[in-house]
Protein backbone atom coordinates (compact mmCIF):
# COMPACT_ATOMS: atom_id res chain seq x y z
CA UNK A 1 0.00 0.00 0.00
CA UNK A 2 1.83 3.31 -0.97
CA UNK A 3 1.52 5.95 1.70
CA UNK A 4 2.73 9.52 1.50
CA UNK A 5 3.90 8.95 5.10
CA UNK A 6 4.77 5.10 6.28
CA UNK A 7 5.05 5.89 9.36
CA UNK A 8 1.60 5.73 10.10
CA UNK A 9 1.11 2.27 9.33
CA UNK A 10 1.37 1.00 12.79
CA UNK A 11 1.43 -2.70 13.51
CA UNK A 12 1.47 -3.04 17.23
CA UNK A 13 -0.64 -2.15 20.37
CA UNK A 14 -0.82 1.29 22.16
CA UNK A 15 -0.07 0.61 26.16
CA UNK A 16 0.70 4.49 27.50
CA UNK A 17 4.12 4.93 26.08
CA UNK A 18 4.35 2.19 24.33
CA UNK A 19 4.32 0.56 20.84
CA UNK A 20 4.05 -3.83 22.03
CA UNK A 21 3.42 -6.80 20.82
CA UNK A 22 1.23 -9.23 22.68
CA UNK A 23 2.68 -10.85 25.62
CA UNK A 24 2.10 -14.32 23.60
CA UNK A 25 3.98 -12.59 20.58
CA UNK A 26 0.73 -13.99 18.92
CA UNK A 27 -0.52 -12.31 15.62
CA UNK A 28 -3.27 -11.81 13.79
CA UNK A 29 -3.53 -10.94 9.82
CA UNK A 30 -4.96 -7.86 8.29
CA UNK A 31 -6.43 -8.92 4.81
CA UNK A 32 -7.76 -6.73 2.35
CA UNK A 33 -11.17 -8.01 1.55
CA UNK A 34 -10.69 -7.05 -1.95
CA UNK A 35 -7.67 -9.61 -2.94
CA UNK A 36 -7.37 -11.39 0.07
CA UNK A 37 -3.96 -10.29 0.39
CA UNK A 38 -2.34 -9.95 3.60
CA UNK A 39 -1.54 -6.20 4.19
CA UNK A 40 -0.42 -6.21 7.82
CA UNK A 41 -0.52 -8.59 11.19
CA UNK A 42 -1.33 -6.87 14.97
CA UNK A 43 -0.82 -8.27 18.25
CA UNK A 44 -3.62 -10.86 19.52
CA UNK A 45 -3.67 -9.36 23.07
CA UNK A 46 -5.77 -10.48 25.43
CA UNK A 47 -6.83 -9.78 29.34
CA UNK A 48 -3.69 -9.36 30.67
CA UNK A 49 -2.70 -6.57 27.84
CA UNK A 50 -5.68 -5.06 28.52
CA UNK A 51 -5.54 -4.96 32.36
CA UNK A 52 -2.41 -2.82 31.62
CA UNK A 53 -3.83 -0.76 29.45
CA UNK A 54 -6.96 -0.19 31.80
CA UNK A 55 -4.24 0.64 34.39
CA UNK A 56 -2.05 2.81 31.93
CA UNK A 57 -5.70 4.83 31.47
CA UNK A 58 -6.32 5.36 34.81
CA UNK A 59 -2.78 6.42 35.99
CA UNK A 60 -3.08 9.25 33.35
CA UNK A 61 -6.87 9.92 33.99
CA UNK A 62 -5.53 12.86 37.05
CA UNK A 63 -3.47 15.02 34.80
CA UNK A 64 -5.86 14.86 31.69
CA UNK A 65 -9.01 16.03 33.72
CA UNK A 66 -7.05 18.10 35.53
CA UNK A 67 -6.25 20.50 32.23
CA UNK A 68 -8.91 22.94 31.65
CA UNK A 69 -11.39 22.74 28.46
CA UNK A 70 -9.54 24.47 26.88
CA UNK A 71 -6.41 23.28 26.80
CA UNK A 72 -7.74 19.94 26.26
CA UNK A 73 -9.38 21.24 23.09
CA UNK A 74 -6.31 22.97 21.69
CA UNK A 75 -4.70 19.00 21.90
CA UNK A 76 -8.34 18.30 20.20
CA UNK A 77 -7.62 20.87 17.71
CA UNK A 78 -4.44 19.84 16.93
CA UNK A 79 -5.66 15.93 16.49
CA UNK A 80 -8.19 17.25 14.28
CA UNK A 81 -5.81 19.44 12.00
CA UNK A 82 -3.21 15.74 11.69
CA UNK A 83 -6.15 14.11 10.87
CA UNK A 84 -7.33 15.97 7.88
CA UNK A 85 -3.37 17.09 6.80
CA UNK A 86 -3.07 13.13 6.49
CA UNK A 87 -6.70 12.35 5.07
CA UNK A 88 -5.39 10.56 1.70
CA UNK A 89 -3.20 8.41 3.74
CA UNK A 90 -5.80 7.82 6.25
CA UNK A 91 -7.85 6.83 3.18
CA UNK A 92 -5.56 4.55 1.85
CA UNK A 93 -5.31 2.37 4.76
CA UNK A 94 -9.25 2.21 5.25
CA UNK A 95 -9.87 0.65 1.49
CA UNK A 96 -6.64 -1.29 2.01
CA UNK A 97 -8.70 -3.03 5.00
CA UNK A 98 -11.88 -2.67 4.84
CA UNK A 99 -12.72 -1.96 1.06
CA UNK A 100 -14.24 1.31 1.16
CA UNK A 101 -13.67 3.13 -1.91
CA UNK A 102 -11.51 6.13 -1.77
CA UNK A 103 -14.02 8.14 -2.29
CA UNK A 104 -15.66 6.90 0.23
CA UNK A 105 -13.19 6.38 2.73
CA UNK A 106 -11.95 10.29 2.45
CA UNK A 107 -15.44 11.18 2.93
CA UNK A 108 -15.33 9.24 6.14
CA UNK A 109 -12.41 10.69 7.39
CA UNK A 110 -13.54 14.22 7.60
CA UNK A 111 -16.50 12.92 8.67
CA UNK A 112 -14.88 11.73 11.35
CA UNK A 113 -12.67 14.47 11.59
CA UNK A 114 -15.70 16.60 12.39
CA UNK A 115 -16.38 14.82 15.54
CA UNK A 116 -12.87 16.00 16.76
CA UNK A 117 -13.65 19.58 15.87
CA UNK A 118 -17.04 19.67 17.29
CA UNK A 119 -16.05 18.04 21.00
CA UNK A 120 -13.09 20.55 20.91
CA UNK A 121 -15.69 22.85 21.25
CA UNK A 122 -18.03 21.43 22.97
CA UNK A 123 -16.06 20.48 26.28
CA UNK A 124 -16.00 24.20 26.87
CA UNK A 125 -19.81 24.35 27.21
CA UNK A 126 -20.08 21.52 30.21
CA UNK A 127 -22.10 24.01 32.40
CA UNK A 128 -23.43 23.09 35.61
CA UNK A 129 -26.03 24.43 37.44
CA UNK A 130 -27.13 26.83 40.63
CA UNK A 131 -30.62 25.76 41.19
CA UNK A 132 -32.67 28.19 43.78
CA UNK A 133 -32.47 26.57 46.93
CA UNK A 134 -35.66 25.45 49.10
CA UNK A 135 -33.77 25.83 52.20
CA UNK A 136 -33.30 29.01 53.87
CA UNK A 137 -29.11 29.51 53.83
CA UNK A 138 -28.00 26.29 51.73
CA UNK A 139 -26.69 26.94 48.12
CA UNK A 140 -27.91 23.87 45.42
CA UNK A 141 -24.97 23.17 43.06
CA UNK A 142 -25.04 21.02 40.06
CA UNK A 143 -21.25 19.94 38.88
CA UNK A 144 -20.97 17.76 36.03
CA UNK A 145 -17.17 15.51 36.09
CA UNK A 146 -15.87 13.21 33.80
CA UNK A 147 -17.16 9.30 34.37
CA UNK A 148 -13.68 8.26 34.36
CA UNK A 149 -11.69 5.53 32.31
CA UNK A 150 -14.01 4.64 29.17
CA UNK A 151 -13.94 1.58 27.01
CA UNK A 152 -14.22 2.16 23.36
CA UNK A 153 -15.53 -0.66 21.36
CA UNK A 154 -16.02 -0.35 17.94
CA UNK A 155 -17.25 -1.91 14.63
CA UNK A 156 -15.51 -2.61 11.30
CA UNK A 157 -17.84 -0.67 9.03
CA UNK A 158 -16.56 2.69 9.75
CA UNK A 159 -13.10 1.95 11.02
CA UNK A 160 -12.23 5.55 11.53
CA UNK A 161 -15.53 7.69 12.51
CA UNK A 162 -16.94 5.49 14.61
CA UNK A 163 -13.76 6.01 16.85
CA UNK A 164 -13.54 9.67 16.36
CA UNK A 165 -17.43 9.88 17.47
CA UNK A 166 -16.16 7.86 21.10
CA UNK A 167 -13.18 9.63 21.06
CA UNK A 168 -14.17 13.15 20.78
CA UNK A 169 -16.50 13.33 23.69
CA UNK A 170 -14.75 11.19 25.79
CA UNK A 171 -11.42 13.38 25.75
CA UNK A 172 -12.98 16.56 25.65
CA UNK A 173 -14.88 15.60 28.85
CA UNK A 174 -11.66 14.90 30.60
CA UNK A 175 -11.81 11.26 30.60
CA UNK A 176 -8.69 8.92 29.52
CA UNK A 177 -9.64 5.90 26.98
CA UNK A 178 -8.86 2.06 26.44
CA UNK A 179 -10.41 1.16 22.73
CA UNK A 180 -10.48 -2.51 21.17
CA UNK A 181 -10.84 -1.75 17.32
CA UNK A 182 -12.61 -4.14 15.24
CA UNK A 183 -10.09 -6.82 14.48
CA UNK A 184 -11.22 -6.71 10.61
CA UNK A 185 -9.74 -2.48 10.55
CA UNK A 186 -7.17 -2.15 13.48
CA UNK A 187 -4.89 -0.01 11.39
CA UNK A 188 -6.65 3.19 11.05
CA UNK A 189 -7.31 3.06 14.92
CA UNK A 190 -3.72 2.13 15.27
CA UNK A 191 -2.89 5.49 12.98
CA UNK A 192 -5.18 7.76 14.63
CA UNK A 193 -3.64 7.15 18.10
CA UNK A 194 -0.35 8.01 16.06
CA UNK A 195 -1.60 10.98 15.13
CA UNK A 196 -2.77 12.09 18.54
CA UNK A 197 0.49 11.04 19.48
CA UNK A 198 1.51 13.65 17.24
CA UNK A 199 -0.54 16.34 18.38
CA UNK A 200 0.90 16.20 21.81
CA UNK A 201 -2.32 14.10 23.52
CA UNK A 202 -0.36 12.82 26.32
CA UNK A 203 0.56 9.00 26.49
CA UNK A 204 -2.04 6.69 28.74
CA UNK A 205 -5.20 9.03 27.48
CA UNK A 206 -5.62 7.05 24.32
CA UNK A 207 -5.19 3.19 24.54
CA UNK A 208 -5.48 0.52 21.70
CA UNK A 209 -5.20 -3.09 22.55
CA UNK A 210 -5.62 -5.58 19.04
CA UNK A 211 -6.65 -9.46 19.64
CA UNK A 212 -9.31 -11.40 21.38
CA UNK A 213 -12.44 -9.44 21.09
CA UNK A 214 -13.98 -11.98 23.94
CA UNK A 215 -10.87 -11.39 26.32
CA UNK A 216 -10.42 -7.54 25.83
CA UNK A 217 -14.25 -7.47 26.06
CA UNK A 218 -14.41 -9.68 29.51
CA UNK A 219 -11.56 -7.23 30.79
CA UNK A 220 -13.13 -3.77 29.24
CA UNK A 221 -16.78 -4.96 31.29
CA UNK A 222 -15.53 -6.02 34.13
CA UNK A 223 -12.52 -3.86 35.52
CA UNK A 224 -13.66 -1.91 38.27
CA UNK A 225 -11.34 0.95 37.12
CA UNK A 226 -13.65 1.16 33.95
CA UNK A 227 -16.58 3.44 34.54
CA UNK A 228 -17.63 3.45 31.16
CA UNK A 229 -18.44 1.45 27.77
CA UNK A 230 -19.25 2.55 24.33
CA UNK A 231 -20.21 0.40 22.65
CA UNK A 232 -21.03 0.55 18.37
CA UNK A 233 -21.67 -3.26 16.81
CA UNK A 234 -24.38 -5.85 16.41
CA UNK A 235 -27.54 -5.86 18.97
CA UNK A 236 -26.77 -9.36 20.17
CA UNK A 237 -22.82 -8.07 21.53
CA UNK A 238 -24.08 -5.39 22.57
CA UNK A 239 -26.92 -6.93 25.08
CA UNK A 240 -23.87 -9.29 26.28
CA UNK A 241 -21.62 -6.56 27.01
CA UNK A 242 -24.52 -4.52 28.88
CA UNK A 243 -25.13 -7.93 30.87
CA UNK A 244 -21.32 -8.06 31.43
CA UNK A 245 -21.19 -4.73 32.69
CA UNK A 246 -23.86 -5.01 35.30
CA UNK A 247 -21.93 -6.40 37.91
CA UNK A 248 -19.24 -3.15 38.02
CA UNK A 249 -22.75 -0.79 37.19
CA UNK A 250 -20.52 1.10 34.74
CA UNK A 251 -22.01 3.58 32.41
CA UNK A 252 -23.05 2.09 28.85
CA UNK A 253 -23.95 3.41 25.34
CA UNK A 254 -24.90 1.42 22.52
CA UNK A 255 -24.84 2.15 19.24
CA UNK A 256 -26.60 -1.31 17.72
CA UNK A 257 -28.09 -3.00 14.59
CA UNK A 258 -30.83 -0.96 12.21
CA UNK A 259 -33.57 -2.33 10.00
CA UNK A 260 -34.10 1.01 8.38
CA UNK A 261 -37.76 1.32 6.30
CA UNK A 262 -37.16 3.54 3.06
CA UNK A 263 -40.92 4.74 2.65
CA UNK A 264 -42.02 6.07 -1.02
CA UNK A 265 -45.41 7.59 -1.33
CA UNK A 266 -47.26 7.80 -4.10
CA UNK A 267 -46.70 11.93 -3.97
CA UNK A 268 -42.97 11.67 -3.32
CA UNK A 269 -40.64 13.57 -5.94
CA UNK A 270 -39.33 10.54 -7.84
CA UNK A 271 -36.33 11.57 -8.92
CA UNK A 272 -35.38 12.27 -5.20
CA UNK A 273 -36.73 9.24 -4.16
CA UNK A 274 -34.63 7.19 -6.66
CA UNK A 275 -31.83 9.04 -5.84
CA UNK A 276 -32.42 8.75 -2.34
CA UNK A 277 -32.83 5.23 -2.20
CA UNK A 278 -29.77 4.75 -4.25
CA UNK A 279 -27.32 6.80 -1.40
CA UNK A 280 -28.70 5.22 1.69
CA UNK A 281 -29.35 1.69 0.23
CA UNK A 282 -25.28 1.56 -1.37
CA UNK A 283 -23.17 3.71 0.66
CA UNK A 284 -20.55 1.39 1.90
CA UNK A 285 -21.74 -1.66 -0.42
CA UNK A 286 -24.93 -1.68 1.99
CA UNK A 287 -22.72 -1.85 5.14
CA UNK A 288 -23.82 1.07 7.30
CA UNK A 289 -26.22 0.67 10.43
CA UNK A 290 -28.71 3.49 9.07
CA UNK A 291 -29.05 1.77 5.46
CA UNK A 292 -32.36 1.21 3.53
CA UNK A 293 -33.10 -2.19 4.30
CA UNK A 294 -36.48 -2.35 3.51
CA UNK A 295 -38.37 -0.28 0.84
CA UNK A 296 -41.89 0.16 1.43
CA UNK A 297 -43.24 1.54 -1.81
CA UNK A 298 -46.82 2.87 -2.69
CA UNK A 299 -48.74 0.84 -5.42
CA UNK A 300 -49.34 3.90 -7.26
CA UNK A 301 -45.68 5.02 -8.07
CA UNK A 302 -44.15 1.40 -7.22
CA UNK A 303 -43.59 0.16 -10.94
CA UNK A 304 -41.97 3.92 -11.81
CA UNK A 305 -40.13 3.69 -9.10
CA UNK A 306 -39.12 0.17 -9.86
CA UNK A 307 -37.99 1.04 -13.58
CA UNK A 308 -35.98 4.05 -12.71
CA UNK A 309 -34.34 2.22 -9.38
CA UNK A 310 -33.29 -0.54 -11.62
CA UNK A 311 -32.04 1.51 -14.00
CA UNK A 312 -30.06 3.59 -11.77
CA UNK A 313 -28.59 0.30 -9.40
CA UNK A 314 -27.16 -0.56 -13.12
CA UNK A 315 -24.77 2.17 -13.03
CA UNK A 316 -23.34 1.57 -9.80
CA UNK A 317 -19.61 0.36 -9.01
CA UNK A 318 -19.75 -1.16 -5.88
CA UNK A 319 -16.72 -2.09 -3.46
CA UNK A 320 -16.07 -5.70 -1.54
CA UNK A 321 -17.83 -6.82 1.40
CA UNK A 322 -15.68 -7.64 4.10
CA UNK A 323 -15.26 -11.21 4.28
CA UNK A 324 -16.57 -13.68 2.63
CA UNK A 325 -18.97 -14.68 5.36
CA UNK A 326 -20.46 -11.34 4.85
CA UNK A 327 -21.65 -12.44 1.24
CA UNK A 328 -22.61 -15.41 2.62
CA UNK A 329 -25.43 -14.08 5.05
CA UNK A 330 -26.08 -12.19 2.00
CA UNK A 331 -26.50 -14.54 -0.45
CA UNK A 332 -28.68 -16.86 1.86
CA UNK A 333 -31.17 -13.95 2.48
CA UNK A 334 -31.57 -13.35 -1.29
CA UNK A 335 -31.94 -17.18 -2.23
CA UNK A 336 -34.03 -17.18 0.88
CA UNK A 337 -36.68 -14.43 -0.96
CA UNK A 338 -36.34 -15.75 -4.28
CA UNK A 339 -37.49 -19.32 -3.08
CA UNK A 340 -40.64 -17.70 -1.15
CA UNK A 341 -41.44 -15.68 -4.57
CA UNK A 342 -39.68 -12.77 -4.88
CA UNK A 343 -37.84 -11.57 -7.87
CA UNK A 344 -34.13 -10.28 -8.30
CA UNK A 345 -35.08 -7.87 -11.35
CA UNK A 346 -31.24 -6.99 -11.39
CA UNK A 347 -28.22 -8.69 -9.38
CA UNK A 348 -28.68 -11.37 -7.08
CA UNK A 349 -25.60 -12.87 -7.21
CA UNK A 350 -22.46 -12.97 -5.90
CA UNK A 351 -19.71 -11.39 -8.59
CA UNK A 352 -18.41 -13.95 -10.78
CA UNK A 353 -15.39 -12.52 -11.04
CA UNK A 354 -14.50 -13.66 -7.18
CA UNK A 355 -13.48 -11.93 -4.68
CA UNK A 356 -15.95 -10.67 -1.56
CA UNK A 357 -17.94 -8.84 -4.40
CA UNK A 358 -21.92 -9.12 -4.53
CA UNK A 359 -23.71 -7.49 -7.63
CA UNK A 360 -25.98 -4.63 -6.30
CA UNK A 361 -29.70 -6.37 -6.44
CA UNK A 362 -33.30 -4.78 -6.65
CA UNK A 363 -36.01 -8.05 -5.00
CA UNK A 364 -39.64 -6.81 -5.96
CA UNK A 365 -42.52 -9.33 -4.48
CA UNK A 366 -40.88 -9.15 -0.88
CA UNK A 367 -43.41 -9.71 1.78
CA UNK A 368 -42.90 -8.77 5.24
CA UNK A 369 -42.52 -12.23 7.01
CA UNK A 370 -39.00 -12.41 4.83
CA UNK A 371 -36.13 -12.75 6.23
CA UNK A 372 -34.88 -9.90 4.34
CA UNK A 373 -37.27 -7.80 5.73
CA UNK A 374 -36.61 -8.55 9.22
CA UNK A 375 -32.52 -9.11 9.52
CA UNK A 376 -30.32 -6.54 9.02
CA UNK A 377 -28.60 -7.18 5.20
CA UNK A 378 -25.84 -5.39 5.70
CA UNK A 379 -25.33 -5.56 1.82
CA UNK A 380 -26.30 -4.21 -1.61
CA UNK A 381 -29.71 -6.07 -1.34
CA UNK A 382 -32.82 -3.46 -2.27
CA UNK A 383 -36.02 -5.14 -1.16
CA UNK A 384 -39.11 -3.62 -1.84
CA UNK A 385 -42.40 -4.18 -0.49
CA UNK A 386 -45.78 -2.53 -1.87
CA UNK A 387 -48.33 -1.00 0.68
CA UNK A 388 -51.68 0.60 -0.03
CA UNK A 389 -52.27 3.46 2.90
CA UNK A 390 -50.51 5.70 4.86
CA UNK A 391 -51.34 3.93 8.45
CA UNK A 392 -50.57 0.54 6.67
CA UNK A 393 -46.98 2.22 6.08
CA UNK A 394 -46.14 3.27 9.51
CA UNK A 395 -47.36 -0.14 11.09
CA UNK A 396 -44.86 -2.08 8.71
CA UNK A 397 -42.04 0.24 9.47
CA UNK A 398 -42.25 0.08 13.07
CA UNK A 399 -43.18 -3.53 13.34
CA UNK A 400 -39.09 -4.22 13.62
CA UNK A 401 -37.54 -4.46 16.93
CA UNK A 402 -34.77 -2.40 15.86
CA UNK A 403 -35.16 1.90 15.92
CA UNK A 404 -32.51 3.35 14.74
CA UNK A 405 -33.36 5.00 11.18
CA UNK A 406 -36.23 5.35 9.24
CA UNK A 407 -36.62 7.43 5.79
CA UNK A 408 -39.67 8.66 3.86
CA UNK A 409 -40.54 10.40 0.57
CA UNK A 410 -43.39 12.46 0.47
CA UNK A 411 -44.90 16.40 -0.61
CA UNK A 412 -47.70 15.98 2.35
CA UNK A 413 -46.14 18.10 4.98
CA UNK A 414 -49.11 17.24 7.45
CA UNK A 415 -48.40 13.28 6.52
CA UNK A 416 -44.41 14.52 7.34
CA UNK A 417 -45.52 15.43 10.58
CA UNK A 418 -47.45 12.46 11.14
CA UNK A 419 -44.62 10.19 9.81
CA UNK A 420 -41.89 12.18 12.30
CA UNK A 421 -44.04 11.36 15.56
CA UNK A 422 -45.59 8.00 14.58
CA UNK A 423 -42.27 6.63 13.50
CA UNK A 424 -40.48 4.63 16.23
CA UNK A 425 -36.83 5.41 15.44
CA UNK A 426 -34.36 7.75 16.56
CA UNK A 427 -32.74 8.96 13.58
CA UNK A 428 -35.90 9.77 10.76
CA UNK A 429 -34.79 11.83 7.42
CA UNK A 430 -37.60 13.46 5.87
CA UNK A 431 -36.99 13.65 1.78
CA UNK A 432 -33.57 13.27 2.69
CA UNK A 433 -31.36 10.02 3.17
CA UNK A 434 -27.83 11.59 4.20
CA UNK A 435 -28.46 12.72 7.41
CA UNK A 436 -25.09 11.40 9.23
CA UNK A 437 -23.24 14.87 10.88
CA UNK A 438 -21.16 15.64 14.10
CA UNK A 439 -23.89 18.35 15.02
CA UNK A 440 -27.09 16.25 15.17
CA UNK A 441 -27.71 13.59 17.67
CA UNK A 442 -27.11 9.49 16.08
CA UNK A 443 -28.81 6.81 17.91
CA UNK A 444 -31.99 4.29 18.11
CA UNK A 445 -34.59 3.25 20.05
CA UNK A 446 -35.41 -0.20 20.71
CA UNK A 447 -33.15 -2.46 20.00
CA UNK A 448 -30.91 -0.41 18.43
CA UNK A 449 -29.08 1.15 21.29
CA UNK A 450 -28.27 3.09 23.99
CA UNK A 451 -27.89 7.04 24.04
CA UNK A 452 -26.47 9.34 21.59
CA UNK A 453 -23.95 9.95 19.53
CA UNK A 454 -22.39 13.43 18.21
CA UNK A 455 -24.25 16.69 18.82
CA UNK A 456 -24.57 18.39 22.18
CA UNK A 457 -26.25 15.56 23.78
CA UNK A 458 -23.00 13.05 23.06
CA UNK A 459 -20.79 14.37 25.47
CA UNK A 460 -23.54 13.25 28.19
CA UNK A 461 -22.18 10.03 27.64
CA UNK A 462 -18.91 10.79 28.93
CA UNK A 463 -20.06 12.76 32.59
CA UNK A 464 -21.43 11.97 35.80
CA UNK A 465 -23.99 14.67 37.63
CA UNK A 466 -22.70 15.68 40.85
CA UNK A 467 -25.25 17.49 43.25
CA UNK A 468 -23.75 20.04 46.31
CA UNK A 469 -25.62 21.24 49.17
CA UNK A 470 -23.66 23.57 51.23
CA UNK A 471 -25.16 25.35 54.11
CA UNK A 472 -22.59 27.93 55.68
N1 LIG B 1 -25.70 2.22 15.49
C1 LIG B 1 -24.54 2.55 14.99
O1 LIG B 1 -24.07 3.71 15.09
C2 LIG B 1 -23.72 1.52 14.29
C3 LIG B 1 -22.59 1.95 13.59
C4 LIG B 1 -21.82 0.98 12.91
C5 LIG B 1 -22.18 -0.37 12.97
N2 LIG B 1 -23.26 -0.72 13.68
C6 LIG B 1 -23.66 -2.13 13.72
O2 LIG B 1 -22.51 -2.98 13.87
C7 LIG B 1 -22.73 -4.20 13.19
C8 LIG B 1 -21.60 -4.46 12.21
O3 LIG B 1 -20.36 -4.31 12.87
P1 LIG B 1 -19.58 -5.59 13.38
O4 LIG B 1 -19.79 -6.75 12.49
O5 LIG B 1 -18.18 -5.15 13.67
O6 LIG B 1 -20.35 -5.89 14.75
P2 LIG B 1 -19.89 -6.89 15.91
O7 LIG B 1 -20.87 -6.72 17.00
O8 LIG B 1 -19.63 -8.25 15.37
O9 LIG B 1 -18.46 -6.31 16.38
C9 LIG B 1 -18.37 -4.99 16.85
C10 LIG B 1 -17.14 -4.91 17.76
O10 LIG B 1 -17.37 -5.74 18.88
C11 LIG B 1 -16.31 -6.67 19.03
N3 LIG B 1 -16.86 -7.88 19.61
C12 LIG B 1 -17.51 -8.89 19.00
N4 LIG B 1 -17.90 -9.82 19.91
C13 LIG B 1 -17.46 -9.37 21.12
C14 LIG B 1 -17.52 -9.87 22.45
N5 LIG B 1 -18.15 -11.02 22.74
N6 LIG B 1 -16.95 -9.13 23.45
C15 LIG B 1 -16.34 -7.97 23.18
N7 LIG B 1 -16.23 -7.45 21.94
C16 LIG B 1 -16.79 -8.15 20.92
C17 LIG B 1 -15.74 -6.84 17.64
O11 LIG B 1 -14.41 -7.29 17.71
C18 LIG B 1 -15.84 -5.41 17.12
O12 LIG B 1 -14.77 -4.65 17.60
C19 LIG B 1 -24.05 -4.05 12.46
O13 LIG B 1 -25.08 -4.64 13.21
C20 LIG B 1 -24.25 -2.54 12.41
O14 LIG B 1 -25.60 -2.18 12.31
C21 LIG B 1 -24.06 0.18 14.33
O1 LIG C 1 -22.96 2.24 10.25
C1 LIG C 1 -23.31 3.09 11.02
C2 LIG C 1 -22.73 4.47 10.98
O2 LIG C 1 -23.02 5.13 12.19
C3 LIG C 1 -23.30 5.17 9.79
S1 LIG C 1 -22.79 6.82 9.68
O3 LIG C 1 -21.39 6.78 9.20
O4 LIG C 1 -22.85 7.44 11.01
O5 LIG C 1 -23.69 7.45 8.73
Amino acid sequence: MHLDDPSLLRSLCRIGEEWVGADSQEVFDVVDPADGRVIATVPRAGKAETRRAIERASSALPAWRGLTARERGVLLRRWHDLILQHRDDLARIMTAEQGKPQAEARGEVSYGAGFIDWFAEEGKRIYGDIIPSPFPGRRIMVLKEPVGVVAAITPWNFPNAMITRKCGPALAAGCTVVLKPAEDTPLSALALVELADRAGIPAGVLNVVTGHPVEIGAELTSNPLVRKLSFTGSTAVGKALLRQCADTMKKVSLELGGNAPFIVFDDADLDAAVAGAIASKFRNSGQTCICANRLLVQDGIHDAFVDRLVEAVGTLDLGPLIHGRAVEGVERLVNDAVALGARALCGGTRRAAGGNYFDPTVLVGVTPSMACANQEIFGPVAPLIRFHTEDEAIRLANDTPYGLAAYAYTRDAGREWRLAEGLEFGIIGLNESMVSTEVAPFGGMKESGLGREGSKYGIDEYLEIKYVCRTG
